[in-house]
């Protein structure tokens, strides 16, 4: 084991860097002043961080994990736009002390989730870039840089792109009367978030003997520590009026899609079950240790926390359209409701207030 002060900055970035992979789309890569590459379309570009405590705690440090995380929430938001992602910046804060082969570990990470996207979504997604830091906190910056509206570059065919998005899918062109669409899930990541800071054994026995895929209270745990956004659903999306990914939760995703369309989200409980189910057994779980009994009543407590997670927990990265194009959902997605006139998100006719995630708690 070897930690970084023993290494030096170019020591360190010689080690990392062995984990990257190239991409036909780079000029020059990691090692000059800035990284050249060769675009075809208007420029995609977004940024995301993961800081200590705020959004992973030393306690559950995978290093691994923590570079999935970092490199999916990235690429889940230019996927979302419709465009291809063709190149990682990777900034990275760590403490002096931090062992190399942990470094080592978050690069392997962020380099295979990078890959996963790309095999999805057929490109190449390599580190082009980046900036290392000592710092006693950990902090994992990364902007991912993607293309839309080139030769066949998108991934994703957007009936708004064509008013002056640049062929990318915004929040902004849901129109009333489009079906509203989800891949991959929402709920689990919020619900693994719960577990892990419940301290629970994730081997404990909350009576799933067969659970259904995905749902296991490891697997919960793992959505929240290394999510796997379904990138290749875009693909089959071919007609968004509007795209977001859910990071923030439910409420405040399609909220932000409903404010900035001017339309009104009305979501349906019935098509929600679907996710809330399988969240059931953590859910009760939960509110049996909160209240140190199995008491009656617990059930609606559990269904009501399951309902929360699944409204209000992002970190999935799951993906919600708006379309009018399909008589069934692409492959993929699910439809969960439907866009009308009006303003603000309802479930079943209800008012769903917005109470997804925010950084300085409002
Ligand atoms: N420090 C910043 N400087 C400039 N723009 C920012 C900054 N932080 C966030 N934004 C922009 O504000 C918008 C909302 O940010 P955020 O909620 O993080 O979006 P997302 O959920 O898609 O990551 C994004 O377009 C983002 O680029
Ligand atoms: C230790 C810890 N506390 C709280 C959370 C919950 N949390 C942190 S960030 C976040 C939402 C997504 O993060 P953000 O930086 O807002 O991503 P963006 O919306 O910018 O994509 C949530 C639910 C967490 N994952 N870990
Ligand atoms: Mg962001």
């Amino acid at each position: 084991m070897t930690r970084l002060s023993e290494l030096g900055e170019s020591h360190v970035l010689e080690r990392i860097l062995s984990h990257n992979r190239s991409g036909s789309q780079v000029i020059i890569g990691p090692g000059d002043d800035a990284a050249v590459t060769a675009v075809d379309g208007n420029l995609v570009s977004t940024a995301d961080m993961l800081v200590e405590n705020e959004d992973f705690t030393r306690t559950w440090l995978d290093w691994s994990r923590l570079g999935t995380k970092a490199a999916a929430q990235n690429l889940s938001d230019v996927c979302v736009m419709g465009a291809k992602p063709h190149g990682l910046l990777v900034s990275l804060a760590v403490p002096n002390s931090t062992e190399i082969e942990d470094l080592e570990a978050l690069f392997a990470g962020i380099v295979a989730e990078a890959a996963r996207a790309g095999e999805a979504l057929g490109c190449e997604i390599p580190i082009i870039g980046g900036d290392l830091s000592s710092s006693g906190l950990i902090v994992v910056a990364i902007t991912a840089l993607g293309t839309v509206g080139g030769s066949g570059t998108g991934t994703a065919a957007s009936s708004a792109g064509t008013h002056g998005s640049g062929a990318a899918i915004t929040r902004a062109g849901a129109q009333p009367g489009d079906s509203i669409y989800l891949a991959g899930t929402i709920g689990r990541a919020a619900a693994g978030l719960d577990l892990l800071f419940a301290g629970v054994d994730p081997n404990a026995d909350v009576g799933q003997d067969d659970p259904q895929p995905g749902t296991s209270l490891t697997e919960l745990i793992n959505t929240q520590l290394a999510p796997q956004p379904d990138y290749a659903a875009v693909l089959e999306m071919r007609a968004a009026s509007a795209m977001i990914d859910v990071s923030d939760g439910l409420s405040t995703d399609l909220g932000r899609v409903a404010a900035a369309s001017g339309v009104h989200a009305c979501i349906d409980r019935t098509a929600l079950q679907e996710l809330i189910d399988p969240l059931l057994p953590a859910a009760r779980h939960l509110v049996a240790r909160s209240s140190g009994t199995q008491a009656a009543g617990s059930t609606d407590k559990a269904e009501e926390l399951a309902l929360h997670w699944v409204l209000n927990g992002g970190e999935d990265h799951g993906f919600v359209a708006s379309s009018a194009q399909f008589d069934t959902p692409p492959v993929g997605w699910r439809r969960i409701g439907e866009m009308r006139d009006g303003s603000g998100v309802t479930l079943d006719g209800a008012p769903v207030p917005t109470s997804g995630f925010s950084h300085f708690g409002k």
